[in-house]
């Protein structure tokens, strides 16, 4: 359920946290860079991820120069990658004042050669991972899309900014919405998986949500994510009959994305539990993922019951 927004009581938002401002001006100053890199790196790297997925040009460098600049920032004692087997080691504590960094440096990178919107995904861990998503003190993504858009959900809420790259080289940075809270009439819906592929219960939960609302499924969980965000709906990357775990990672996709959604006053399931209360046993462990308006992901968990 959304945690009680701090400064709804009345009481002063609490201090923004110096080294989660730190990990996040990192993000923003590789967005361009990464943005520029793509276009040459649609190619097949020739390797596969520890999901097992084969990598894109694309996968790997926005993974190298994410480790660079995240494990660079004091008070990261840790990074790890949906292209890597195991945790970097960037010095610090976990959990004694220093952070575990998880992220998907390129979401959706299947949309790469149709040039289609993707994304970086991050998980800000006060714990080792591979740690429950009550362990995130922030998250955040950004979007490729027509514009470059960062949402970063932390201690004060959850905020939209429009990241530019300013002459001097460096980024701007304008928060275009400061206090993003999910639309009350939901509007949009976008499940992942091939219809076929759907356990009966969520697809007579799916034809339901097909009556009520419009589709949009766009092939990358942050660009879908983030029409529910803007418009208010649900998106889901359901367990599959082949499939049980669904395909988006626990640690550096789900628990993100839930971590913000419910700070925007939504909620995340992974059918059953909270997706922020999932139990991982390894950093790459699949879940399913239905997130969105409040309404309709408590009736997602009644037809799955
Ligand atoms: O191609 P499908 O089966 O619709 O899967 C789409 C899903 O796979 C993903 O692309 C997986 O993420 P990666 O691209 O980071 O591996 C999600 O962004 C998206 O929601
Ligand atoms: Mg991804
Ligand atoms: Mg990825």
């Amino acid at each position: 359920m959304a945690d009680p927004d701090p400064a709804a009581d009345g009481g002063d938002p609490p201090e923004s946290d110096p080294i989660v401002e730190a990990i996040f001006d990192a993000v923003a100053a590789t967005a361009p860079e990464i943005r520029a890199a793509l276009p040459g790196r649609r190619v097949e790297s020739g390797t596969d991820n520890p999901s097992g997925e084969s990598v894109l040009a694309g996968d790997l460098y926005a993974d190298e120069l994410l480790a660079d600049a995240l494990t660079a920032v004091e008070g990261v004692g840790s990074f790890v990658s949906e292209e890597r087997e195991a945790a970097v080691d960037a010095g610090g504590a976990v959990g004694e004042g220093a952070y575990a960094v998880a992220i998907d440096p390129l979401d959706g990178s299947s949309n790469l050669r149709s040039n289609n919107a993707m994304g970086t995904v991050v998980g800000v861990y006060d714990a080792p991972l591979p740690a429950t998503g009550r362990d995130l003190v922030a998250a955040g993504y950004v979007l490729y899309g027509p514009i470059t858009t960062m949402v970063v959900a932390d201690a004060d809420g959850v905020r939209e900014e429009v990241v530019t790259e300013s002459e001097r080289g460096s980024v701007d940075r304008s928060i275009v919405e400061g206090d993003l809270r999910l639309p009350d009439d939901p509007l949009v819906y976008g499940f992942g998986g091939r219809v076929p592929d759907w356990p009966d219960d969520f697809t007579a939960y799916a034809r339901e949500v097909e009556d009520e609302l419009k589709l949009r499924y766009g092939g990358a969980m942050v660009g879908d994510v983030n029409q529910v965000l803007t418009y208010g709906g649900i998106f889901a990357y359901p367990a599959l009959v082949d499939a049980p775990d669904g395909k988006l990672r626990l640690s550096f996709e789900a628990n993100p994305i839930a971590y913000i959604v419910e700070r925007a006053g939504g909620a995340a399931t992974d059918g059953e539990v909270d997706i922020l209360d999932v139990e991982p046993e390894g950093v790459h462990d699949r879940v399913p993922l239905y997130v969105g308006n409040e309404r309709l992901v408590e009736r997602l968990k009644a037809a799955l019951d």
